[in-house]
């Protein structure tokens, strides 16, 4: 099904591996293959003004210590990934999705959110899992629930599990579609 030609995303990401990048890309392509108009951009590149207008706000991040990554999590991140020789994300550079919530302030938003994580490829209650923080800090900002918190799964040794990101840009394209039924039912 189309999006209505009006809709546009923003899919808002943070990454240090790259993992999250890869999903948040596929979940835009998703979204552009209904016709929404979306792009991924990391959290750094996103100001609250560009905020203004847009339909949806799917923003994601790694699980780290079960949650969404705080800053010396993430500084251990990149330091073992420097010693495996691992490049970093772009995305890596920060500031992260922590820090943009907490920049953005609250309630000024009104558009629809979704969430979505990457994390181990094992039970949830082991894993913990970032989206549902994510999904409550945009929900803070004013922003309503458009789907539940979705995961994207990772090897022990934090590749992307086959098939992941085909799965998102799925996600993505259900979003879109779910996005066109929440616009009419407003009306
Ligand atoms: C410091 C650190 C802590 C982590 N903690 C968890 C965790 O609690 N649960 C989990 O499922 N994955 C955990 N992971 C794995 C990451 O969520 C996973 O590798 C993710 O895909 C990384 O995303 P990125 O490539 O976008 O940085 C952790 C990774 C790091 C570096």
């Amino acid at each position: 099904m189309d999006g209505n030609k009006t809709d546009n995303a923003l899919v808002v990401y943070e990454s240090i591996y790259g993992n999250t990048h890869a999903i948040a890309d596929a979940i835009a392509e998703g979204l552009r293959a209904a016709s929404v108009d979306a792009a991924a951009v990391p959290a750094a590149q996103v100001t609250g003004d560009s905020l203004e207008g847009v339909s949806l706000v799917v923003a994601g991040g790694p699980t780290h210590a079960h949650g969404m990554s705080r800053p010396q999590l993430r500084e251990s991140g990149a330091k073992a990934a420097a010693e495996a020789g691992v490049d970093l994300d772009p995305a890596a550079e920060g500031p992260w999705l922590r820090e943009w919530f907490d920049s953005l302030g609250p309630g000024r938003h009104s558009g629809w959110a979704a969430s979505f994580d990457t994390r181990f490829d094992m039970p949830e209650l082991l894993t913990g899992h970032a989206s549902k923080g994510i999904l409550k800090k945009l929900e803070r900002l004013g922003f309503r629930k458009l789907a539940e918190p979705e995961s994207f799964l990772v090897t022990r040794d934090s590749h992307l599990l086959p098939g992941e990101t085909e799965r998102a840009r799925a996600w993505g394209t259900a979003l879109a579609d779910e996005l066109l039924h929440s616009e009419a039912g407003k009306d």
